[in-house]
């Protein structure tokens, strides 16, 4: 099932997601310190962050799960537990393992949409459209953590929501089915929905996502478009003779820094171009790649950095298990 078979509905209107000075402490350890940020609609934005940083935690307030030690989280100008259509409003999938193991894909969904007076005609066409149709008379339980993924996704679309929240969702899944997922979510955002995904991997969003926020150690870090927070585009090339390169390339009017004996790196340019006056001037190439962009630099320091590997150690309280669920609940 491609994103292109996606049923058409009217475009929803939009519901803006805005988390205000958000914290919460679970006994003396902050998971969530102060967070602020905005979600808008139309826009697939990925909420990054290395392992413990507070995602989940995040979630889970504007689910409604739990509750904010401060601050407020809303939907659509409204806390979750204050939505007059919360079904409608958002479809959610937080960790994808607690389904009735013995229960059929089918069932699962097939109960969720009887409590929320969902036809069951909504349920086949979700299985289809997030490709389980084959599996649905299978026992959940034995499904792949893929599968359950697409589970939950279908779980999450039950009441044609405005707003998807979904953590971690590209968890399990292939490289076929991330990008499955990407067309699926990109689909979704061009009807207007909100979409909001977290992850702890920047690699395996990037491509899916219009706008970021990072967070680390329960703090905001970053939030902009990808495009933005990508920076310039940069190369690095590596020849016999890089001061003449340079010389040639900033002739060119190209930004240009020797980086080592050999090595260049050019900022904002088509690497081809780098080609063409290296070959103009006589210089073989060796090497001629696109550098990291600061972006996956600053990610790549936020993940490795101690201090956040030991706050992931935690305090020794294992965190809780959640189930895949339309919104809130408790
Ligand atoms: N109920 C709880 N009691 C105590 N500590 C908790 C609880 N829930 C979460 N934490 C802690 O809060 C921190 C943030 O956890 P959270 O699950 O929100 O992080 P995350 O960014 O979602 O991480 P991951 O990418 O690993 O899912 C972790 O150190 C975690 O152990």
């Amino acid at each position: 099932m491609t994103a292109a078979s996606v049923p058409v509905h009217p475009p929803a209107p939009g519901a803006r997601i805005e988390i205000n000075g958000l914290s919460k402490v679970f006994g003396d350890f902050r998971a969530v310190d102060n967070l602020s940020f905005v979600v808008e609609p139309g826009r697939v934005t990925g909420f990054l962050g290395p392992n413990g940083a507070g995602k989940t935690t995040t979630l889970r307030m504007l689910l409604g799960l739990i509750r904010p030690t401060e601050g407020t989280a809303t939907i659509n100008g409204q806390p979750y537990a204050s939505l007059p259509d919360p079904m409608q409003t958002v479809g959610s999938a937080l960790e994808a393992t607690n389904f009735h193991p013995g229960r059929t894909g089918r069932d699962h969904l097939r109960v969720i949409a009887a409590a929320s007076k969902v036809p069951d005609a909504r349920v086949d066409e979700l299985l289809e459209l997030v490709g389980i149709a084959a599996a649905a008379k299978k026992r959940a339980g034995a499904y792949s953590l893929g599968m359950r993924q697409r589970l939950g996704l279908a779980a999450a679309l039950l009441g044609d929501p405005r707003v998807l929240i979904l953590d971690e969702p590209a968890n399990g899944l292939d490289p076929e089915g991330i990008r499955w997922l990407r067309g699926f979510l990109r689909h979704l955002s061009s009807e207007g929905k909100t979409i909001l995904i977290s992850s702890h991997m920047l690699s395996e969003v990037e491509q899916t996502v219009d706008d970021v926020v990072i967070i680390a150690n329960g703090r905001l870090v970053r939030q902009g478009s990808i495009g933005e927070l990508h920076g310039a585009r940069r190369s690095l090339v590596r020849t016999t003779d890089a001061p003449r390169l340079a010389r040639a390339l900033s002739d060119a009017g190209h930004a240009v820094q020797q980086t080592g004996n050999d090595s260049l790196e050019v900022t904002g340019d088509d690497p081809r171009h780098i080609g063409d006056t290296a070959l103009a001037i006589g210089l073989p190439i060796y090497e001629l790649r696109e550098s990291k962009s600061d972006l996956e630099d600053m990610f790549f320091e936020l993940t490795s950095a101690p201090e956040n590997r030991n706050r992931n150690l935690g305090d020794g309280t294992p965190p809780p298990s959640f189930d895949v669920q339309q919104g809130g609940g408790q």
